[in-house]
């Protein structure tokens, strides 16, 4: 159902913007709490306004210059309906001021070619330069557009509860229209963005809500049954459950994080799942007791290293306005101190896996580049191949994903093996 658009529903939009502006937390936190605290809006009305907002965010510097520096937040809201949702003025008849028409139709005028390459991309300059070193124009080009858009939600199906057929085939007798993912063999492509969190499936443990970009870490890692592994950086455990579904239930999981809030929401994710081989533990920090208990022992440990999330514009546009070079450089230092740590796990013949969600190759090669010079007794494993065995076709020693070329968000992975 379309929401109707009238000057309330606008002053909503307006009013989640004016706080959305300042930065000051995640953007979907802020949508969230502004959503708990509205309750009246229905959930065309809560669409509208978060599909707008967002948009305002992923657009808001092309907009900036189109609209010639004459900006209020209403201006940059109409402008994206505008220039971004394409309504006609007629549309936004309801709130448009008669003198803004002309001010409107002259940004709408304004060829977006002529705009200098940043701003066509919508990044900071700093993100800019760094996407344009590794990928060159004509390819961030690419990739800022396919980052401006809204993410598909994914479904990674926990074949403990039920296989992908099953999930597949209830989803259809309940109309919610779903694809195999192109990659992951656990993942389903939703073409909509219905409310899940009811679903008998869900509650059932059958499936959890996971970019299919994602689930590929788990398979670069590749658990065995029996095995002991480690999810270093587990969070509130997106890859821990995979990681224990892949290891048949059996085994030893620890899923080690730094943030209490982050494990304590795993334990409900966990109960659903049906999982009893995961130990969630808080740490410290990477050099904590408990993970000095198991030097060598493990076989496989996985890094999902904290880093800038750039890799997941497309969900959390304001990242690209939160990260600076600052930041950046702070996250690598971090970086290399947990990978260095987390290597001193794995036993002989074991496998480290290193990822991040970002697309700087400074949280990603030169990471793991560092690591390998110093560190003889890893060598690379090619993931091609280590995917290729498992039914995954993807390229290159490294994962690499790219929303604009695989449709996931950016991923980085290396599979390091110490030496038997
Ligand atoms: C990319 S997130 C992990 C996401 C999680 N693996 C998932 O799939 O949902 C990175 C995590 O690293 C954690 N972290 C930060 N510093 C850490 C440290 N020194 N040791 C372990 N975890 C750390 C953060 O709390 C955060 O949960």
């Amino acid at each position: 159902m379309k929401a109707r658009f009238t000057p309330a529903l606008f002053a909503h939009a307006e009013a989640v913007l004016g706080q959305l502006l300042r930065f000051d937390h995640p953007a979907d936190a802020v949508v969230s709490r502004y959503f708990r605290e509205h309750r009246q809006l229905g959930h065309a009305d809560r669409a509208f306004v978060a599909e707008t907002v967002f948009a305002v965010l992923r657009r808001g510097r092309s907009i900036e210059a189109r609209c010639a520096g004459q900006l209020s937040d209403r201006r940059r809201l109409l402008a994206t309906l505008a220039l971004v949702r394409g309504w006609s003025q007629r549309e936004l008849a309801p709130v448009l001021k008669a003198s803004e028409e002309e001010w409107l139709a002259a940004a709408k005028a304004m060829p977006e070619a002529e705009l200098p390459p940043a701003v066509r991309c919508d990044l900071p300059e700093w993100l800019y330069a760094r996407l344009e070193q590794q990928f060159g124009a004509d390819e961030t080009l690419a990739l800022a557009r396919a980052m401006n858009q809204s993410a598909p939600l994914d479904l990674r199906v926990n074949t403990l509860k039920a296989d992908r057929e099953t999930v597949l085939a209830k989803l259809a007798a309940d109309d919610i229209t779903a694809a195999p993912g192109a990659l992951s063999p656990l993942a389903v492509r939703l073409r909509d963005k219905p409310a899940l969190a009811k679903h008998p499936l869900f509650l059932d443990g059958a499936f959890e809500v996971q970019d299919e970009g994602s689930q590929l870490l788990g398979f670069l890692l590749e658990p065995k049954r029996g095995e002991m592994v480690v999810d270093f950086c587990a969070g509130a455990g997106g890859k821990t459950l995979l990681l224990g579904a892949l290891m048949r239930n059996t085994g030893r999981l620890y899923a080690f994080d730094v943030s209490d809030k982050r494990l304590v929401n795993l334990k409900p994710r966990l109960a659903r799942s049906g999982l009893s081989n995961v130990h969630p533990g808080r740490i410290e920090h990477e050099r904590d007791q408990k993970i000095k208990r198991l030097a060598g022992k493990a076989d496989r440990v996985l890094v999902d290293a904290p880093c800038s999330g750039l890799g997941t514009l497309r969900r959390n546009p304001d990242l690209k306005w939160r990260q600076n070079e600052t930041s950046v450089t702070e996250l690598t230092v971090k970086q290399a101190s947990i990978l260095e740590a987390a290597a001193t796990l794995v036993r002989p013949g074991g496998r480290l896996v290193y990822a991040t969600c970002s697309l700087l190759s400074a949280e990603n090669d030169a990471i793991v580049g560092a690591f390998l010079d110093k560190h003889p007794e890893f060598t690379l494993l090619p993931a091609s191949a280590v995917l290729a065995r498992q039914g995954i076709a993807c390229d290159g020693d490294v994962l690499r994903l790219l929303p604009h070329k695989h449709n996931t968000d950016g991923f980085f992975a290396a599979a390091l093996e110490r030496k038997a």
